[in-house]
């Protein structure tokens, strides 16, 4: 899919491919195929390869000539972007080699999915959206990064790239990497100059000038070094973490202001840079270099200059040019360079080590239980606050409300840090799309409903117990769910009168019984005319050999009573006059309603369940695909 896009796309590259304007896309004809291209499954491709030639030309001069049509397709085309991109994208990152002890390759790469060998005859495999060999250059690595990143800003949904993995692994090199060679330049340079450029509109001609002239650009550069925020561009000032709530409606003296649901976290006392968009590039490159200049590093076994911390770039963008200035004014772009993963203090060469080792397991360990109670339901709790990390990333990190990126940067030659930090890019793959979210919420919905249908599931049948054994009828009606369902029936006072001359029926000792005892049967069948007993049927009511009926005979009734000492069910047949409803206690009929409108929101909570699992697991598979 990835080869023909390109073929499709010729010299234009992706971001000329597409136009924005206020995050809505607009169609560039000539580039239109490759557009539907990209978004179709791969075993559709020959086909419209195929069909393509001919119907391009005439796609593109009903495009041309139809601005409705135009306008529409833009506007699905917009919808299906914004559904396709996944809210977290996991690549790998293989480190290149640098063999030492005799230690092996313990990877092997195949496309998406990598190999792992762990013994003889052990293998694991993972799949992923992105594996990155040991020779991809830095621009590789940004030009598979490109086109997501840059839709989700376009879309001004915030945007969270971090990099994950053992120390000396290359999280660093990615993420920031040497800014003064263009070849070593990280993701994040790569990035600040894709967004200059869209701020500048050099790329994006259709949003430069509003942009320009009132967007507003802010700048933050913090740390979390064992637990606490340092600002990096002043000085590593120690910070505090704090959730606010927006005001929505302000107080007075008499009234309280009116506050959102939602709290947002707040980092007290941190440094906001503002930046001139023109200069974008360049101020924030240099603010980026100055703050990565006083992050706290150490010497490490495996990196003379390992980061002993996570460090959070945080662009804010504020486009200033909507009529609601409150709602979805600001797009933040977050960039983490996560601490090394390896057990705590592994690789420490000192006790400061071990301690800053256990800060950072903590918090990647809270991450990792944050993702595992996101995407597996595991209860509602999610412990987002347990660590710094988790609480200042909250919706972020785990996509929530912003598109992840997550790069797991693995060093083949060190088996056991590879398979951990490969499990762990595993596990936060499960939140790719909304939909994974979406089940642990499902799930927890379908426990409350299942609870609440068990309560009244036990109200009711107690009650049926207790009418049952205190019933002063002497117990005529067994009460149940299953009755309670039923049309319950006994025989009328002069119920044996609708018997004489019947056509079909005739009085029997058991009818007898049933009346003198007043018993209370199910009435399983009404019809015209019931079949005739055959010889060997035991008397149940019904003539051996019917007689004509007359003009106005009566609806049939076949009524079940339970067995009662150990003996089975009676089945009698009735004239439907002779037999009278029993009507259960009201509030046997109300507990019954209650318990049916919780079965019934059970079953649909169920099934929407079930189908959002299905769901998830075909894009699953569209995705490995
Ligand atoms: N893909 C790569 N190509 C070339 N050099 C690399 C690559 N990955 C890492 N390195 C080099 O390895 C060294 C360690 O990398 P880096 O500092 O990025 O690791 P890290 O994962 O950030 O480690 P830590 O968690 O200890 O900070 C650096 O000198 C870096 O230049």
């Amino acid at each position: 899919m990835e080869g023909w896009s390109e073929a499709c796309r010729g010299s234009a590259s992706e971001e000329r491919m597409v136009e924005a304007s206020k995050g809505r896309w607009i169609l560039n004809s000539g580039n239109l195929a490759c557009q539907i291209a990209s978004w179709l499954p791969l075993v559709r491709l020959p086909a419209f390869r195929r069909c393509n030639q001919s119907c391009y030309r005439s796609v593109v001069a009903l495009l041309a000539s139809d601005a409705a049509l135009r306008e529409e397709l833009e506007e699905a085309l917009s919808t299906a972007l914004a559904q396709v991109d996944k809210r977290v994208w996991v690549g790998i990152r293989l480190r290149p080699h640098d063999r030492h002890d005799g230690a092996e390759n313990c990877l092997q790469v195949d496309r998406r999915q990598i190999v792992q060998t762990l013994g003889p005859a052990s293998r694991v495999n993972f799949f992923f959206d992105e594996i990155f060999k040991e020779d991809t250059r830095q621009e590789d690595v940004w030009s598979r990064l490109q086109g997501p990143m840059m839709r989700t800003l376009l879309r001004r949904e915030h945007c969270c790239l971090f990099a994950y993995g053992q120390t000396g692994s290359g999280k660093t090199h990615t993420v920031f990497g040497d800014p003064s060679t263009e070849s070593s330049k990280g993701v994040a340079f790569r990035l600040l100059e894709n967004l200059g450029k869209l701020l500048n509109g050099d790329t994006y001609p259709s949003i430069s000038e509003e942009v320009q002239e009132k967007a507003v650009i802010e700048f933050s550069f913090l740390e979390v070094y064992n637990e606490k925020i340092h600002d990096l561009l002043s000085n590593s000032k120690l910070c505090t973490l704090a959730g606010e709530r927006e005001e929505l409606e302000p107080g007075s003296a008499y009234k309280a202001p009116i506050l959102s649901a939602e709290e947002r976290v707040v980092v007290r006392g941190l440094t906001r840079r503002r930046c001139d968009p023109g200069q974008l590039t360049q101020q924030v490159g240099s603010w980026l270099v100055e703050g990565a200049a006083s992050r706290m590093v150490g010497k490490t076994v495996f990196n003379p200059r390992s980061s002993r911390s996570h460090a959070v770039a945080t662009i804010h963008i504020c486009w200033n040019d909507m009529p609601d200035q409150k709602k979805g004014n600001e797009t933040r772009v977050y960039i983490v360079d996560l601490a090394g993963s390896e057990r705590s203090g592994q690789y420490a060469t000192n006790t400061e080590q071990l301690r800053e080792g256990a800060h950072i397991n903590l918090s990647l360990s809270t991450l990792g239980r944050v993702v595992t109670a996101l995407s597996r339901g595991h209860g509602d709790h999610v412990p987002h606050r347990d660590s710094a990390l988790t609480w200042l990333l909250t919706d972020a990190i785990t996509g929530h409300q912003a598109r992840a990126f997550m790069i797991a940067s693995v060093n083949p030659l060190h088996s056991a840090e590879t398979l951990s930090t490969l499990r762990y890019a595993q596990a936060y793959s499960s939140l790719q799309s909304d939909l994974s979210t979406k089940i642990p919420r499902l799930k927890a919905m379908l426990r409350t409903l299942q609870r609440q249908m068990e309560k009244a599931r036990y109200e009711l049948d107690s009650l049926c117990l207790d009418i049952n054994t205190n019933s002063r009828s002497g117990r005529t009606t067994e009460w149940s769910r299953d009755t309670l369902r039923s049309r319950v029936v006994r025989i009328a006072r002069r119920g044996q009168e609708h018997f004489q001359n019947h056509p079909f029926f005739k009085w029997t000792d058991a009818h007898e019984m049933k009346a003198v005892l007043g018993q209370a049967g199910i009435l399983e069948e009404t019809c015209a005319r019931p079949p005739e007993r055959e010889a060997e049927e035991p008397e149940d009511g019904r003539r051996r050999q019917f007689r004509e009926p007359g003009s106005a005979s009566s609806t049939c009734a076949r009524v079940i009573f339970a067995g009662r000492h150990g003996y089975p069910p009676v089945q009698l047949w009735f004239p439907e006059e002779a037999l009278e409803d029993v009507t259960p206690h009201p509030r046997l009929r109300e507990l019954l309603t209650t318990f049916e409108k919780a079965e019934i929101a059970f079953q649909q909570k169920q099934a929407q369940l079930d189908a959002t699992v299905k769901a998830f697991a075909a894009q699953q598979q569209q995705w490995m695909d």
